[in-house]
């Protein structure tokens, strides 16, 4: 029986849950203010815990509604935020391409991640958003971004939460992963309900 069966309404509409992980400052909560209502402020306020931002799209004639969690980076939440990773159906990285130590906890990010949900699977729906490429003081190579990601098979997108630059593209790929899955989970649940409906049984014939 899966963990979690994707939720349907009568219009066929998916919610699913994604989730925005990485270290402090980022630029986690301007991603998704750039793809949830199209601005970009340049003051800084951290997130304090986590908060949720919703958005419908339209994936393969499929509506989804995207609840999407926003997190804090910073330390003393650490294990506040790793509470709120279950139930996620898919989750993004993301890194600043100036700050190298923000690319380095990448690792511990993701496996955190990967051990709160329990997740063995290899593909689980992931994506990594390298931010802050408009910025010329890089410290991180595309190439090494890069081949992190195709080593664990993780799709990497080079973004700009100021310029707007690949964001509704990184959305929008780790979307259509969550919803296959989904997709799966929920055909592998109907084959399994149909195979245990006492009317599959093979009847046992009386006298
Ligand atoms: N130049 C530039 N600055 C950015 C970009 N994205 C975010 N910033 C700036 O970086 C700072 C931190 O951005 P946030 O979105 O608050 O970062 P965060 O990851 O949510 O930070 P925490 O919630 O503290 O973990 C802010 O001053 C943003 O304006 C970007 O693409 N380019
Ligand atoms: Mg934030």
């Amino acid at each position: 029986m899966p963990q979690h069966v994707p939720f349907m309404n009568s219009n066929k509409k998916v919610d699913l849950k994604i989730i925005i992980i990485g270290a402090l400052g980022v630029g986690k909560t301007s991603l998704l203010h750039q793809y949830v209502h199209k601005t970009f402020y340049e003051d800084y306020r951290t997130t304090l815990g986590a908060s949720i931002l919703t958005k419908v799209i339209m994936v393969d004639n499929t509506p989804l509604k995207l609840q999407i969690w926003d997190t804090g980076g910073q330390e003393r939440f650490r294990s506040m935020v790793s509470t709120f990773y279950k139930g996620s159906d898919g989750c993004m990285l993301a890194f600043d391409v100036t700050d190298m130590e923000s690319f380095k906890s990448m690792d511990d990010w993701r496996k955190d991640f990967l051990d709160k949900v329990l997740s063995q699977e290899k593909d689980f729906p992931m994506v990594v958003l390298g931010n802050k490429i408009d910025l010329s003081d890089r410290q991180v190579p595309q190439e090494a971004a890069s081949v992190w990601c195709k080593e664990k098979d993780i799709p990497y997108f080079e973004v700009s939460a100021k310029n707007d630059i690949n964001v509704a593209q990184a959305f929008e790929t780790l979307a259509r992963q969550a919803l296959a899955r989904h997709q799966g989970i929920l055909e592998n649940y109907l084959t399994e309900s149909i195979k245990l409906t006492p009317d599959n049984q093979p009847r046992t014939k009386c006298c």
